[in-house]
């Protein structure tokens, strides 16, 4: 049976030394809250660090068997490795780049060499228990480099990544020195998951602007590999809140709480205890609202609960001094003898006092800087039940795409926040309960459950989509059955595509003349009278039977509008009856798209009409080419033309004449015994899937994916093939 790997830092349970020796506790933070629910079914496991440092052999061997028990596989990190791996590149570089903190970011060779490290000690620790068949799940930005590592080991594995906090606009990520080798290690997983479709596209910037590759509808052709991108926002398990708000504990803890507050309206806030949480800018809000709003004082708590995180890591020991301070000025400012503004809590809490507080509290602060998700915002919503109350939210807060019912504010706009405690304090029940009441159905739909299904039924359709698209590699064996069948062949029929296939492209494409080596082969290949050689190619004819007309080649020119075959006294022919007169209406659509896409340029054949981009901004380039495809498409519609879209390239002629159309004229006319086709672009696809199939149909490219049985490299592998032939 196939199982389900997950891997991520941190455990969903943590191991905590006590004096009476080792003792084990539930995690804090989403990742472990929200998966914790799901991962023992099936015989799954998870596996990571269990939140301390063990380097005694017999204390390891002991949290492994413990944790054995519960599904869990231990990977154990040594003191340099928790400070340089996880208190330093992940949580001192990518923490604060990615949630767009780039001022407090530290690059750090040594941290980058222990992140590298660390990723491979999880990858060996996954290597070990996983087989062939499991699915591996990978969780968050502390193992970016992961998936790649796995897919090195194991290339057909299924692997999922998600990340759990943003992914920020390139220009935040391009800053870090790795930005490279990060993103080629998210790419080692089949599906890429985010929270929102804001990071999404992000990544998939990122990706076009640094590593070059394109995408399409979020697959991402990644080398060999097509690579789903897509949004999938996270949810709590809905039930086990709703339930556990409705148990005595929790309303006992409840009534606890009620009593240490008095009278007073609770206003609640809970986070980790994190700079990009936005606590110092909410107490100043809060500040700022018993200023304006006198008559809440004495009216008004609130409850601030702060979970200890990353205590060693410098930001979060100035952060602790600062909301200490902050706490202490308001407190002894506006405090009586008998009301005190703020509880102040550093600790963290069981669930079921938790859901006491989520129970009593009228509105619940959630004002993060930046925030991947935040599940706190969720919990509180379904601990609510049929009790009205009022969520503000951050708007850069992922958790802000979904609950569109809160109050949504701006972080730093602190007078913002301070009037939106007044509004929610006043708001009336009804709309209170609306609002409420919104939210929770949509949270107890999108709930994890949903989430992980989600997650899995896109890892399946994108493995199986890889699948019947995947083309095999030519290798030496396939190259030998290749030459035996070719030798047998009486009759040969060889279709080459020029650019990207005989020739590496050239920035100007009138650059790409053949050189001695190519025609050297060419000549040889056309002199042996069982071979027909036809060039098959989108160039214009004049061009190319300059380049090539003095060998004994077929050509097949303009994407199939004209053909010709070898021998001297041949003339051009055109594929069918063909008009040109509508370029006159089309070439000034294109002229004022160069004019407003530098580095992109037009090429004009006699029936077509050519816009290249590949000198263009990458992302611009692509953006334009599909407002131009779909202009053309509204202004061919009802007329003979059609609309192509090749690499980089956007093409517009007459309709009915493509490559595959020109090929399989030229298989009626000379019929053969063994046939080849190369290409690299798409229009090479249309001549693929015009050969029998028997055909050796070979892709050229990085890209597997394919309407070609084989796939090769590049030019320099076509030209090492062709030879094999000679
Ligand atoms: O392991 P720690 O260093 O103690 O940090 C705790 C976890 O914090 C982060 O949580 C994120 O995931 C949540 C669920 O998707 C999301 O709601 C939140 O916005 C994120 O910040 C972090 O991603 C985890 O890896 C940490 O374990
Ligand atoms: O004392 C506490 C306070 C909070 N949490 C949990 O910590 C998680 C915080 O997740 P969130 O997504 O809000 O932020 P993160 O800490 O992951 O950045 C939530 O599930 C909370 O219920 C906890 O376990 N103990
Ligand atoms: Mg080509």
């Amino acid at each position: 049976m196939s199982r389900t790997i997950i891997v991520s830092n941190r455990l969903p349970t943590k191991a905590q030394r006590t004096e009476e020796g080792l003792h084990f506790t539930p995690s804090e933070g989403g990742l472990a809250t929200g998966l914790g629910s799901i991962y023992r079914a099936d015989g799954n496991v998870w596996v990571g660090w269990p939140g301390v440092e063990i380097e005694d052999p017999e204390e390891q061997r002991y949290v492994t068997e413990e944790l054995r028990n519960d599904s869990m596989a231990p990977v154990f990190l040594t003191q340099d490795e928790i400070r340089d791996f996880y208190e330093g590149f992940s949580n001192e570089t990518l923490w604060p780049t990615f949630h767009y903190f780039s001022q407090y970011a530290v690059y750090e060779q040594s941290y980058w060499e222990s992140y590298v490290g660390v990723n491979e000690k999880f990858c060996q620790a996954v290597l070990e228990l996983a087989g062939p068949e499991d699915t591996i799940w990978v969780h968050d930005y502390q193992l970016l480099l992961l998936p790649q590592m796995l897919r090195a080991a194991r290339p057909d594995c299924s692997i999922g990544f998600f990340l759990h906090i943003p992914f920020p606009s390139h220009e935040l990520v391009r800053v870090l020195p790795w930005s490279k080798q990060l993103l080629e290690g998210m790419l080692g997983a089949d599906l890429i998951g985010f929270h929102t479709y804001g990071y999404m596209r992000h990544f998939l910037s990122a990706v076009a602007q640094s590593l070059g590759y394109p995408s399409q509808n979020g697959i991402i052709e990644a080398g060999q590999r097509s690579v789903l991108v897509d949004a999938f926002p996270m949810g709590i398990d809905y039930d086990k809140y709703a339930q556990v708000a409705e148990s005595q504990e929790a309303k006992d803890s409840e009534q606890l709480y009620r009593e240490a507050t008095g009278d007073a309206r609770v206003i609640l806030s809970i986070d980790r205890l994190d700079y990009t949480k936005g606590i110092a800018e909410r107490l100043r809000a809060y500040e700022q609202m018993l200023q304006l709003y006198p008559e809440w004082r004495e009216r008004v708590t609130l409850l601030m609960l702060v979970v200890p995180s990353r205590d060693q890591v410098e930001k979060y020991k100035e952060l602790k001094v600062e909301v200490d301070e902050l706490v202490g000025r308001i407190n002894s400012q506006y405090r009586t003898i008998s009301w005190t503004p703020i509880q102040y809590f550093y600790r963290s809490f069981p669930l079921e006092h938790l859901s006491g507080l989520y129970r009593l509290a009228e509105v619940a602060l959630v004002t993060p800087m930046r925030d991947g998700m935040n599940l706190v915002a969720k919990e509180f919503v379904a601990s609510k039940g049929e009790l009205p109350g009022v969520l503000i939210l951050s708007e850069r807060a992922g958790a802000a795409r979904e609950l569109s019912d809160a109050i949504i504010i701006n972080p730093t706009d602190t007078r913002q926040l301070a009037e939106a405690m007044h509004e929610a304090l006043v708001m009336p029940e009804d709309e209170q309960r609306l609002r409420m009441s919104n939210m929770q159905a949509l949270v107890s739909q999108y709930n994890v459950y949903q989430w992980v299904k989600l997650f899995m039924d896109r890892l399946a359709y994108i493995k199986i989509k890889q699948q019947t698209l995947a083309t095999e590699m030519l290798g030496p064996d396939e190259l030998q059955q290749m030459r035996t069948d070719f030798e047998k062949a009486p009759r040969r029929l060889l279709f080459l595509d020029y650019d990207g296939t005989l020739a590496p492209f050239t920035k100007n494409p009138q650059h790409a003349r053949p050189d001695d080596e190519l025609r050297h082969l060419l000549r040889a290949l056309s002199a042996e009278p069982r071979n027909r050689v036809v060039i098959i190619s989108g160039r214009d004819r004049n061009t190319l039977f300059s380049w090539l007309g003095d060998l004994p080649l077929d050509f097949i020119t303009e994407h199939g509008v004209w053909l010709r075959a070898s021998g001297e006294d041949q003339d051009w022919a055109m594929l069918q009856p063909m008009t040109n007169t509508w370029k006159q209406e089309i070439r000034p659509i294109m002229e004022l798209l160069v004019s407003r896409t530098a580095g992109s340029f037009i090429e004009e054949k006699e029936y077509s009409l050519v816009w290249h981009y590949r000198r263009a901004d990458v992302e611009l380039g692509a953006v334009r080419a599909r407002e131009l495809t779909s202009h053309l498409n509204f202004l061919a519609s009802n007329t003979d033309l059609q609309v192509l879209e090749g690499n980089k390239v956007v093409e517009i002629k007459n309709a009915g004449v493509n490559k595959g159309a020109a090929a399989a004229r030229w298989l009626a006319t000379y019929p053969a015994d063994f046939i080849l086709a190369i290409g690299d672009d798409r229009t090479d696809e249309d001549t693929f899937q015009a050969m029998p199939e028997d055909a050796y149909t070979v892709k050229v490219g990085e890209t597997g994916r394919s309407f070609a049985r084989f796939h090769i490299k590049g030019p320099q592998d076509v030209r090492r093939t062709l030879r094999t032939l000679l």
